[in-house]
């Protein structure tokens, strides 16, 4: 029987627009059916984080080791540290017909593009520049030059908006969770359509 693979989710969007506070709550709720891929950084894990829960904290060596042996679906270099998405979990989970969500910035989200082009991709934008800075400095885990090149960086990566299949506001964190669970929902409607489509079209052969 054709099994569908499950749906490859990515979330991105600038530093500071909420994207791990939105996907936090959206793991919270009770009827989310999707995995969460765990990335790999080698950033210094921040108080109350933990290995292997919020990131798989690793040495540059062995980060490098992973890129070099092809472990990870995607990777970039973000103020000074490399994160990446290990490869084998995502695609163990998408065999299993099981949706993956990835929590990723742009650089990362345009790799996994070419190579998943049939992901869904949902860039996660902040209601202003401004705000985007606000929220930087009220989460108080950089240092104001930090933050500096954050919102910088920030500007360049509103530029990459059009690439995505559908851009989200984070005005509030509930809304952006109900408008990412409603856009997930009917890309699974659309996919049934295209695939009963499919093989309505083998069994007329
Ligand atoms: N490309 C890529 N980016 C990631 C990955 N995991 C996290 N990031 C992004 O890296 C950036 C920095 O993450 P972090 O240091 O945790 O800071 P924060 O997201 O601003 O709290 C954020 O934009 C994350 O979404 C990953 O596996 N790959
Ligand atoms: N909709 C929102 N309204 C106000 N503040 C928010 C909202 N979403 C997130 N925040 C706050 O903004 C800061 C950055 O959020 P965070 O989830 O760490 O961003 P990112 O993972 O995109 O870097 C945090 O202090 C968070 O509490």
């Amino acid at each position: 029987m054709y099994k569908q693979r499950g749906l490859l989710i990515v979330l991105s969007g600038p530093s500071g627009v909420g994207k791990g506070t939105v996907r936090k709550e959206l793991f919270q709720q009770p009827d989310t059916n999707y995995e969460y891929s765990i990335s790999m950084t080698t950033r210094s894990p921040r108080e109350g984080e933990q290995d292997g829960v919020d990131y798989f904290f690793k040495s540059r060596q062995e980060f490098e080791r992973r890129i070099s042996e092809g472990g990870l679906l995607e990777y970039a270099e973000y103020v000074g540290n490399y994160y990446g998405t290990p490869l084998d979990y995502v695609n163990a989970t998408l065999d299993a017909g099981r949706d993956v969500f990835l929590e990723i910035e742009v650089v990362g989200a345009a790799q996994v593009r070419e190579k998943v082009p049939d992901g869904l991709f949902i860039f996660l934008a902040p209601p202003s520049l401004s705000e985007l800075q606000v929220r930087l400095v009220g989460r108080g885990t950089e240092e104001a030059d930090v933050i500096a090149s954050r919102v910088l960086k920030a500007r360049d990566e509103l530029e990459m908006m059009n690439l995505y299949d559908y851009v989200v506001e984070n005005d509030e964190v509930s809304k952006a969770c109900d408008r990412i669970n409603a856009i997930v929902t009917a890309e699974h409607c659309r996919r049934e359509r295209v695939e009963k489509r499919y093989l309505q079209m083998l069994e007329g052969e």
